[in-house]
C-alpha cells in the first residue's frame, strides 16, 4: 500500500490508518442526511442571530449622518399626519441626513418617501413578521430582519437622533426604549424629538404628573425628550446636537494634543 492510500488529509487534520473516516468532509457537509431539529436550537440561532448583526453592520456602516424616524403603521396616505411624515423625510434630507425607518407602511412610509423625493438616502429597516408584508416602495437600501433587538441596535448605532411621529405601541416601544437609553446614559447626546404636540402633549401631561410628581423620574429627565411641531424645528435641534459634539470632539482633540508650542 502506498503512503497516500493510507494517510488522509482533511483540512488542518491528517488521518492515518483505520482512523481515516469512510467519508470526506465536503460528502457530510452535502450529502442530505441525519436529523435536522438542531436547525430550532438556541445555539442554532445564536448563529443566525450573529449573521443578522454582520448582515446589519455591513449594509450600515457607511451610511452618512443618519436620522431614524419612527410612527404608525396603520395611519394611511392622504392624512394629516402622512403628509407630516413626508415632510420630516424631506426636510431631514435636504439637510443632508440619510432617514432610516421601519420599512413599513404607513408613518415609516411617508417619512421615506419625503427622503427618496427630496434626493436624500431612504433607509428600510423592516421585520419579518406573522404576516406577509414587504418593505415599503420608498426605500433605496433595505433589510428585513428576523430578531426585533437586532434592529433596534440598529437604529440606535446608525442614526444620530430618533424623530418620533404619531403612533401606537411599536412608536411607543421605540420612544422609551430612545429615552431610557438616554438617561441611563448608553448613548450620549442624542436628541429624541417628538413631532406633533397636539399628539404628544398629553403624553407629556401624563409622564409630568404621574411620574415625575411621584419621583420616579428626576426633574432633569424631562428634557431628554422634546416636543415641536416644524419639521423644520427638527432639523435644527439635531443640526445644534451636532454642532455641539463637533465642538466637544475638537476641544477633546486640542486638549489630547497637549499645550501648542
Ligand atoms: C400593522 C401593519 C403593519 C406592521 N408592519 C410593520 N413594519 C415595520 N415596522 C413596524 C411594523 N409595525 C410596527 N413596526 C415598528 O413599530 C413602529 C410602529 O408601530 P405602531 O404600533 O404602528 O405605532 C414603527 O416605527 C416600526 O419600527 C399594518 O399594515
Amino acid at each position: 500500500m502506498t503512503e497516500d492510500e493510507n494517510v488522509r488529509r482533511a483540512g488542518p487534520l491528517t488521518y492515518r490508518g483505520s482512523s481515516i473516516p469512510s467519508t470526506t468532509t465536503d460528502q457530510r457537509l452535502l450529502d442530505r442526511r441525519g436529523p435536522s431539529d438542531w436547525v430550532h436550537t438556541d445555539p442554532w440561532r445564536v448563529l443566525r442571530i450573529q449573521s443578522e448583526f454582520v448582515e446589519g453592520f455591513g449594509l450600515l456602516s457607511e451610511l452618512p449622518s443618519a436620522v431614524s424616524v419612527f410612527g404608525s403603521a396603520r395611519i394611511k396616505p392622504g392624512t394629516r399626519y402622512y403628509d407630516l411624515g413626508v415632510e420630516v423625510g424631506a426636510r431631514l434630507a435636504e439637510a443632508g441626513y440619510a432617514t432610516i425607518t421601519g420599512g413599513g407602511p404607513g408613518m415609516m412610509e411617508a417619512a421615506n418617501k419625503g427622503a427618496q423625493e427630496a434626493g436624500g438616502l431612504s433607509v428600510g429597516l423592516g421585520i419579518e413578521l406573522p404576516f406577509e408584508q414587504s418593505l415599503n416602495s420608498h426605500i433605496d437600501m433595505g433589510m428585513t430582519f428576523r430578531y426585533f433587538f437586532v434592529r433596534k441596535t440598529m437604529f440606535v448605532k446608525y442614526s444620530q437622533a430618533f424623530v418620533v411621529l404619531p403612533g401606537g405601541f411599536g412608536t411607543l416601544d421605540e420612544l422609551f426604549e430612545a429615552a431610557t437609553l438616554v438617561q441611563t446614559k448608553k448613548v450620549t447626546r442624542f436628541p429624541v424629538i417628538l413631532v406633533g404636540r397636539d399628539f404628544w402633549g398629553g403624553l407629556e401631561e401624563w409622564v409630568r404628573t404621574s411620574l415625575l410628581e411621584n419621583e420616579l423620574i428626576k426633574p432633569q429627565d424631562m428634557e431628554l425628550v422634546q416636543i415641536v411641531d416644524d419639521p423644520l424645528e427638527v432639523v435644527d435641534i439635531i443640526r445644534k446636537s451636532h454642532l455641539h459634539i463637533a465642538r466637544e470632539q475638537e476641544e477633546l482633540a486640542r486638549s489630547e494634543a497637549g499645550p501648542e508650542q
